[in-house]
């Protein structure tokens, strides 16, 4: 049984930083503080997720998690999920989706532990490698960086030349001035179909508030682009104006990523025809179970899944369900350089092979290798 929930808050160095609308930056080197989501079974098996700091405080983690879990058999994951899901609205928006998705996470880390496999191994095991696309960072100010149209299509070369063979491109989005601009995401995708040709899958994600006209100009433009899919152009509250923009638009419309309602309102985008692929993630919908939940939904209205977001939780979905043709590996910058293992883990989760695919880990549980040295040496609370 479950004996112990701990949350580790420690220091780490970071190469990127959010601006204050949340988007990723590159930065110099800095000092972070991280946290380590650790669930102990009385065998002595630990399931652990890298989580934010400020989303698992202590105060939610007493309050909801360790009722549920302590004393609990760490198998009963559906019992659990549905217990802690059903204490989220009396916290009165304390414990949010993407807390209760990291318990989830763990929950199955430590399941693939205790079994002695892979956790994609458990989902079902579909297929032990998956392509990956380029998830670009968003644009920026800094020269050389992601700053003009140029910019985007040299850095698109350069990601083809790893071995990449789809993009998607985030552009402009505030605080970068005149962000967004349909005019400005239509200019940096035209510089990159250039750059790259017609082979390459490209895809943009204008995760911004645009108005059904504009984002129908958009979309047009993207068909004439042959663009793969058209993600998050609107607040994905109004399921009609999906709908309303999906009906007109040849060029997929791909959603939702941050709608709430987790794996349970996925079912009235596909059926109200808001989407023509279905979105899901881990960190949104409530963790690996929902999200699982999710693809095997859009499994049964032909349709695909593509899961949001990258690290070891999104690629045990991918690769246990089978579902979705691409693993979101990102956000790259021509100035950040992805690969570099940071000093609490000991590898990447994702590393790329030289045919633009990342391969399911054979480790028990999710794979991922943390430096639990260095958390235990440098944690602060
Ligand atoms: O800021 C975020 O939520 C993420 O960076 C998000 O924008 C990005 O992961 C995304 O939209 N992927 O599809
Ligand atoms: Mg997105």
């Amino acid at each position: 049984m479950i004996e112990r929930v701990e949350v580790s808050v420690f220091t780490t160095t970071a190469f990127t930083a959010v601006d204050p609308h949340g988007h990723r930056h590159p930065s110099a080197e800095h000092e972070v503080r991280e946290a380590l989501l650790e669930i102990t079974d009385s065998s002595g098996a630990v399931g652990r997720v890298q989580v934010h700091p400020d989303q698992l405080r202590p105060a939610v983690l007493d309050s909801i998690v360790k009722p549920v879990l302590l004393g609990a058999d760490p198998w009963d994951r559906e019992r659990l999920w549905t217990a802690m899901a059903r204490k989220q609205r009396g916290s009165h928006g304390r414990f949010t989706d993407r807390a209760l998705g990291y318990v989830d996470t763990a929950l199955w880390d430590l399941a693939g532990k205790l079994a002695d496999l892979p956790v994609w191994k458990l989902l079902g095991g579909a297929r032990s490698r998956v392509p990956a696309y380029a998830s670009t960072m968003c644009g920026d100010e800094i020269p050389g960086g992601l700053s003009t149209p140029g910019d985007y299509a040299s850095f698109a070369k350069e990601l083809v030349s790893r071995g990449y063979r789809a993009i998607k491109l985030h552009t402009w989005m505030p605080p970068v001035p005149g962000a967004p601009s349909v005019r400005a995401d239509i200019a940096a995708c035209e510089a990159v179909r250039d750059a790259v040709g017609p082979a390459v899958a490209l895809m943009l994600d204008a995760n911004h508030w645009y108005s059904r006209t504009d984002a129908l100009e958009l979309g047009r433009a993207l068909e004439d682009l042959d663009f793969y899919w058209f993600e998050e152009p609107m607040e994905e509250a109004s399921i009609s104006s999906y709908r309303w923009l999906s009906e007109q638009l040849s060029v997929p419309v791909i959603g939702p990523e941050v709608a709430w309602g987790k794996h349970l309102s996925r079912a009235e985008w596909i059926t109200s025809g808001a989407c023509d692929i279905l979105r899901a993630g881990p960190t949104d919908v409530g963790g690996i179970s929902p999200t699982v939940k999710a693809a095997h939904l859009a499994e049964s209205f032909n349709m695909d899944c593509e899961i949001h977001g990258d690290g070891s939780a999104s690629l045990a979905v991918l690769g246990g369900t089978g579902t979705g043709r691409w693993y979101e590996r990102g956000l790259l910058h021509p100035h950040h350089d992805f690969d570099r293992v940071p000093p609490h883990r000991l590898a990447i989760a994702d590393p790329l092979d030289d045919e633009g695919c990342v391969s399911l880990s054979t480790a028990p549980g999710l794979g991922d290798e943390f430096d639990v040295e260095h958390i235990r040496s440098h944690t602060l609370e």
